[in-house]
């Protein structure tokens, strides 16, 4: 007889999604699906998977009844701006005008408004908020979520936004991979010399090293913000400082960041909405992952989606994510994007979810243990209300999550009204 804490029954549709490497081209489009399943979970992790049929020989001290539900990994964010301060809510109507994301920037608002509420704010009121937005995304079914820097621009308030994101994963139930990206804009002040400014945002490298603060270091290679050349300098600096890299590239202008990416063997590309036919070729034969936010083209009004169908066609490993941030993006709902992924990306039900498991993880450096439900792992595991795993992306713009479990903890369980 085996022991279990919890035991899940009447699995539906499960989904472990096997994990063993990026899943790249065209194995994107085969899940596995078991029907009848069944789970056992012992402190904190899977010890058991197996069919209904099997389970007489598993003694539970507490059980699940999925009633026929789909059962999937828990979701894997892997691209957000989790910790900041205020709103930009002014600036939809300003969007509504036609006044382009860049020029907002360029007038002094958009990441820089938000750099100035983030420099305002407490330690703990950055702190509380950012619980608040990471309970938002553990009730929408995610398990693992990245979190950049970027809103301070300047030591002080960078090392304060990192901080605060090490305070959080202590915290909080959900597991967070930080990132630092004190490249994300040209503070005013440094207008005239943004190499300096990106001189000394190198300089908290090592600093951010010794005390574990980020693991990756990313950049806005942009127009009016860094150039594929001082971004390529900036995170070749990185590298050598042991940092694996990231970029936002390619999102609004196509400068070649996509091709950077695959270059400096980055972990991944981020944006890609404008990658070239060059980029895409390119990304087929690297080991980048493409992460692809199409809620930026969605929520900037924009008709360039990401080809992530021709990437995917041409042989890449496709991620995507909410890039949940106040300006350009927002939403901690991933699953509203696997339905604009569905109808703006042309991507598949399989496709997509392995988008937001394996291939997230992946992204982040997770691979080895988010993104599957496997024997041995952390039982990282969502009960949906849905009949199916094509049922997601396919009703959209709710939460379809039924019960959230992290690491064996219930975290989240819907609640009836009536
Ligand atoms: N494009 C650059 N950075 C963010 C947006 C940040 C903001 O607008 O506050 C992004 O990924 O879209
Ligand atoms: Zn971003």
């Amino acid at each position: 007889m085996m022991q279990v804490d919890t035991l899940i029954i009447n699995i539906g549709q499960l989904l472990p999604m096997d994990n063993d490497g990026p899943v790249k081209g065209k194995r994107m489009n085969e899940v596995t699906v078991l029907e009848n399943a069944a789970i056992g979970v012992r402190d904190g992790k899977v010890v058991w998977m197996g069919s209904m049929d099997d389970i007489q020989s598993i003694e539970a001290t507490q059980t699940i009844n999925a009633n026929r539900k789909l059962v999937t990994p828990g979701l894997v964010e892997p691209h957000t701006h989790l910790v900041f301060g205020g709103s930009r809510e002014k600036e939809m109507a300003l969007k509504q005008q036609g006044v382009p994301y860049l020029e907002i920037l360029k007038r002094g608002g958009g990441i820089l408004s938000t750099v100035r509420a983030t420099k305002n704010a407490s330690f703990e009121d950055l702190l509380d908020k950012a619980l608040f937005h990471l309970d938002r995304m553990a009730m929408h079914g995610i398990t693992t979520v990245e979190a950049k820097s970027g809103y301070g621009l300047d030591r002080e308030t960078e090392l304060k936004q990192l901080k605060v994101a090490k305070e959080a994963n202590e915290k909080h139930p959900l597991d967070i991979v930080s990132t630092f990206l004190g490249a994300h804009a040209i503070p005013p002040e440094y207008k005239e010399d943004p190499e300096k400014f990106l001189n000394d945002m190198a300089d908290m490298f090592d600093e951010i090293k010794e005390n574990q603060l980020a693991e990756f270091v990313d950049i806005f290679t942009e127009t009016g913000v860094f150039t594929v050349e001082q971004s390529r300098r900036f995170l070749l600096k990185a590298k050598e400082k042991g940092f694996d890299v990231k970029l936002h590239a390619d999102e609004i202008d196509p400068l070649g960041g996509t091709e950077l990416a695959v270059e400096l063997g980055a972990i991944s590309g981020d944006h890609l909405a404008v990658t070239s036919d060059e980029g895409i070729k390119q990304l087929a034969n690297s080991n980048t992952i493409a992460v692809i936010l199409p809620g930026t083209s969605f929520y900037l009004g924009k008709d360039d989606y990401a080809r992530a169908r021709e990437m995917i066609d041409a042989g890449a490993a496709v991620s995507v994510s909410t890039d949940f941030n106040p300006g350009s993006s927002v939403t901690e709902n991933l699953q509203l994007i696997m339905s604009i992924a569905a109808l703006k990306l042309k991507l598949t039900p399989d496709e997509i979810w392995h988008a937001v498991t394996v291939n997230a993880a992946h992204a982040i450096g997770r691979g080895d243990v988010a993104g599957s439900i496997q024997v041995g792992r952390a039982a990282d595991i969502v009960i949906w209300d849905a009949p199916n795993y094509m049922y997601i992306p396919y009703h959209y713009g709710v939460n379809h999550t039924n019960t959230v479990i992290k690491s064996g903890e219930i975290i989240y369980q819907r609640q009836e009204i009536r």
